[in-house]
């Protein structure tokens, strides 16, 4: 994982757990299934207690206390989100370090494992009496550490607890005393009773517990004794293919055996771990699986149970096509990972990179905005960067006893110097050598800061994994560069770079960010980084800035910070010269622009977040077969109370019926009248969101001055009350248009009765009016074509409408538009639109359904409505048969009454 390593203590392994939540929780058809159905309406018996009188809450809301979720509902009005169950977290490694003591009695010594702390913070969370789920970490033991070890050490060394104090600041550089290197046994023999004795200490009676993966070389013919050889080795795959070439460099070239000998071990890693996860496994359980090493487990799991919940987060970066392709396995990493619902990255361009390599890697694989289709499934794609444990850092850096005087005295140390302070692991991805040769060059081009700046830069010594990533060259290369600084601009009574190469105690560390005068983050490339995201929440009285190098994924999550390029050291020195200068109102401001990220930044967040977009995808999934019949009734409920109401219409198939001929799908009068009564009303905002282009809309619905058009799925929007048409395809590149006109009159000219409609941006192929078969046969042909002659060289999407298909750019959709909308209304307490209906028949709109259930808003003031058959999918809540029962709806909507509506049908 990519996230920073700090000392954590034991304490995010917790095994805590609590069955609370049983009693709150609605009922469940299956003893331990996640619930995320949206069976609303007709089940008001799946809930134990329901307070009729209470408000109705949103479910960001229920969300951050769970336990309300089922107090707080009205069941019988809307399609709602159960969120409990249970949870399989599967990730490469449990929080501890096992040591196998070979004692009778007490077999098995834990330690804390360092590093990811962002990650075992979530699980910590989720086992946590706070969270409404149980759950369950399934994880590896990691290289299993032996009693018998170096002369002198004592397991608790090898348990890596005991921490050099920070008070040692004055020590030479580097300080001794880190944490010890365990050492591996080349063979242990491990017996089964062992094993078990380990499983039952990570089990917990209440529901939430540890599972260990084994991965043993060979297992004793009467299955007792596990032999474990060469432990490193199920690492060998993540660490030095995947982990190099993710970061943007090129693995070293090996013979074809070790490669292969590589990735069989990671093949047959992620196959314990599946088998691991089935034993478990129970239906409805929710399993999200973690990182790098874990990518084949989604393909494994999906094999075997078709319809199991499965989310993927890479906490690492995704790298571009050009690296990707280079790997030998990349179809099957690409595959693996499609077998989740949901694959999550830390940053936008991670998930484009990826979507760009399922385009081009995978024939039949289409790629969309919001993900890939995957042999007819849909996989979600999501941006969910990863946060911190904000709450206990503030209570740990901010209240715990003596941390006060621990920042002053390490304030005092250094009185009359700035603290430039950076703490990173140590492989070479975190570009220490580059902050050192930046602050190398700061000191050399200002001199007057000579003497009066420190940098105390803290490199965890290295770890298993940064030793597969070539950490132990890189610590070389940082000495060398800390003596060159301190060679050349050290002073008897001044040392420029104090250097520690260890794991330092938490309380230590946080006093040391605290009074630190500048942080100074230059990783060359990083998924997430901790440290960034832990200086800035411990700034929030000195408001120090902060240098992030705009290659972290978290520099598109921290816009308030200072970005920089840790290869630009020219500028980075100046960056450096300048945040020291920077005045207390500048300061303020940047911290200013900081702090409502990092609210949004914990990891509580994240969890809950990560959970709720995957329920809404796979509520769809699960109960998107059919939709409740509207009940009128519901919708004039929540309408007439309203005053800020948002109507978002698609056209054709919504408000029109479906003709052949696509010029004479015209609005009726009953249509417009309604639209100009409602389009009226200050309370509404009300827009036509459609495929058609601008001339079109302009021509049949632009009379109506209180009304908002977007033409060309999101391609063009027009407010209300005005005649300007802004482009929101501006900064696309459209050379994809004569490529895909030239084939699309190859196939018109091929097949009768079809025809080609030209829009500014999208060009739409109908074969309504042709021969059916031939129709459809032809229009995957053209579909492939397209997507061969301009894949790769042009982002577009080729989307399959009623008897036509659409090309536009990937990046429009009518999602988009309905997002912007919600965010018109501006975001705070009483802005946000206090009513939305919005009614689509056909795919394009399912993009709109799906921005409204991923939006903050309370799903009871929501209505999607989808019209089609009672078998029609989809992502709205509602359904109606045809666009007459649209037209009626809207009548309905006018008079502000349901009287005359006919009960809902089935
Ligand atoms: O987003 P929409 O408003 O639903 O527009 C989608 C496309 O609708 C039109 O084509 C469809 O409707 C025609 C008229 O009923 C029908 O003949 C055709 O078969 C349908 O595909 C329109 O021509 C396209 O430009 C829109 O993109």
């Amino acid at each position: 994982m990519a996230t920073d390593d700090h000392d954590k203590p034991p304490e995010s392994a917790s095994l805590e757990g609590d069955d609370r939540d049983t009693e709150l929780r609605p009922t469940q058809s299956k003893s331990s299934a996640a619930s995320f159905r949206s069976d609303s309406i007709s089940s008001p018996s799946s809930f134990v207690s329901v307070d009729e009188s209470t408000e109705p809450q949103s479910l960001v809301g229920a969300l951050e206390d769970p336990s309300k979720i089922n107090l707080k509902v009205h069941p019988k009005d809307y399609p709602r989100l159960e969120l409990s169950g249970r949870i399989i977290s599967a990730s490469y490694c449990l929080p501890h370090n096992f040591v196998y003591t070979h004692n009778e009695n007490e077999p098995w010594t834990l330690g804390h494992r360092p590093g990811t702390s962002a990650m075992f913070d979530s699980f910590q969370f989720l086992s946590s009496h706070k969270s409404s789920w149980k759950h369950l970490h399934i994880g590896w033991t990691g290289e299993i550490l032996q009693k018998r070890s170096r002369k002198g050490m004592t397991i608790e060394d090898m348990a890596i607890e005991d921490r050099p104090p920070l008070s040692r600041l004055s020590a030479p550089v580097p300080l001794n005393g880190g944490p010890i290197n365990p050492q591996l046994d080349p063979s242990l023999r491990i017996s089964r009773a062992d094993r078990n004795r380990l499983e039952q200490k990570l089990g917990n009676s209440r529901g939430n517990r540890m599972v260990p993966v084994w991965l043993p070389s060979t297992i004793s013919d009467d299955g007792n004794f596990a032999t474990f050889r060469d432990q490193t080795k199920w690492r060998h795959y993540s660490e030095h293919e995947l982990f190099q070439l993710f970061h943007y460099k090129f693995p070293q070239v090996t013979d074809g055996r070790t490669k292969l000998g590589r990735w069989e071990d990671y093949r047959r890693m992620n196959k314990a771990f599946a088998d691991r996860i089935l034993e478990t496994y129970s239906p409805g359980d929710i399993v999200m699986i973690h990182d790098y090493h874990l990518l084949l487990i989604p393909a494994m799991l999906r094999a075997r149970v078709g319809d199991m919940k499965i989310s993927l987060f890479l906490h690492i970066p995704f790298p571009n096509f050009e690296y990707f392709r280079c790997l030998a396995q990349r179809r099957d990493i690409l595959l693996g990972m499609l077998g989740s619902d949901m694959i999550a990255f830390q940053a936008i361009s991670y998930a484009d990179h990826f979507k760009s390599c399922c385009q081009q890697l995978l024939p039949g694989h289409q790629s969309s905005v919001s993900g890939v289709e995957a042999q007819g499934r849909h996989v979600n794609i999501e941006i969910l960067p990863v946060g911190i444990n904000t709450e206990t850092l503030v209570k740990a850096a901010f209240s715990e006893p003596n941390i006060d005087l621990k920042v002053s005295n390490i304030s005092n140390g250094f009185q009359g110097k700035k603290i430039i302070v950076g703490r990173d692991r140590v492989d070479p991805t975190r570009g220490v050598v580059q902050k050192l040769q930046a602050f190398y060059m700061f000191l050399d081009r200002y001199p007057e800061w000579r003497g009066k700046v420190i940098l105390i830069q803290i490199t965890a010594e290295p770890s298993i994994e940064d030793k597969e990533r070539g950490g132990e060259e890189n610590a070389k290369a940082i000495a060398r560069m800390v003596k060159a600084i301190n060679g050349r601009f050290g002073t008897v009574g001044h040392i420029p770079v104090r250097h520690f190469s260890t794991y330092i105690p938490k309380e230590e560390y946080y006093a040391l960010l605290r009074a630190a005068d500048l942080g100074l983050i230059t990783s060359v490339r990083d998924g997430m980084n901790t440290t960034s995201l832990e200086f800035v929440t411990t700034q929030k009285k000195n408001h120090s800035p902060l240098l992030l190098s705009e290659f972290s994924g978290t520099s598109s999550n921290l816009n308030g910070a200072i970005h920089i390029n840790p290869w630009d050291l020219l500028r980075l020195a100046k960056a450096i010269n300048d945040a020291l200068l920077m005045s207390d109102r500048e300061r303020q401001a940047m911290y200013n622009v900081l702090t409502p990220t990092m609210q949004s930044n914990s990891v509580q967040k994240w969890v809950e977040k990560s959970l709720r977009r995957l329920c809404v995808h796979m509520d769809v999934h699960e109960a998107g077969e059919t939709r409740p019949a509207l009940d009128i009734g519901v919708v004039l409920k929540y309408f007439s109370p309203s005053t800020r109401r948002l109507f978002v219409f698609d056209y054709d198939g919504t408000l029109t019926p479906i003709v052949e001929d696509p010029s004479a799908a015209l609005p009726s009068g009953t249509l417009l009248n309604h639209l100009k009564t409602i389009a009226a009303d200050k309370r509404n905002a009300v827009w036509i969101v459609s495929g058609r282009d601008q001339d079109f809309l302009t021509k049949w619905l632009g009379s109506i001055e209180g009304l908002g058009l977007s033409a060309e799925h999101g391609s063009f929007m027009k407010y209300p009350h005005s005649n300007e048409w802004i482009n929101l395809t501006e900064r696309e590149d459209m050379g994809w248009q004569p490529k895909v006109l030239e084939l699309a009159r190859g196939i018109t000219q091929n097949v009768p009765g079809s025809v080609l409609e030209r829009k500014r941006v999208a060009i739409t192929w109908h074969y309504r009016r042709a021969d059916p078969k031939l129709g459809s046969y032809n229009a995957k042909a053209l579909t492939n074509k397209i997507q061969r002659s301009i894949s790769g060289k042009y982002d577009v999407e080729v989307m399959t409408g009623k008897a036509n298909i659409e090309v536009r750019p990937r990046s429009i959709n009518k999602g988009q538009v309905v997002r912007r909308l919600v965010n018109d209304f501006g975001a705070g307490a009483g802005k946000a639109p206090d009513f939305v209906l919005c009614v689509g028949d056909d795919t394009t709109d399912e993009d709109m359904f799906r921005a409204l259930r991923l939006s903050e808003l309370p799903m009871t003031n929501v209505f999607g409505i989808v019209v089609g058959h009672s078998t029609k999918r989809s992502m709205a809540s509602w359904r109606v048969d045809a666009p007459e029962d649209v037209i009626d709806l809207l009548g309905h909507v006018v008079e502000g009454r349901e009287t005359a509506f006919p009960s809902p049908k089935s």
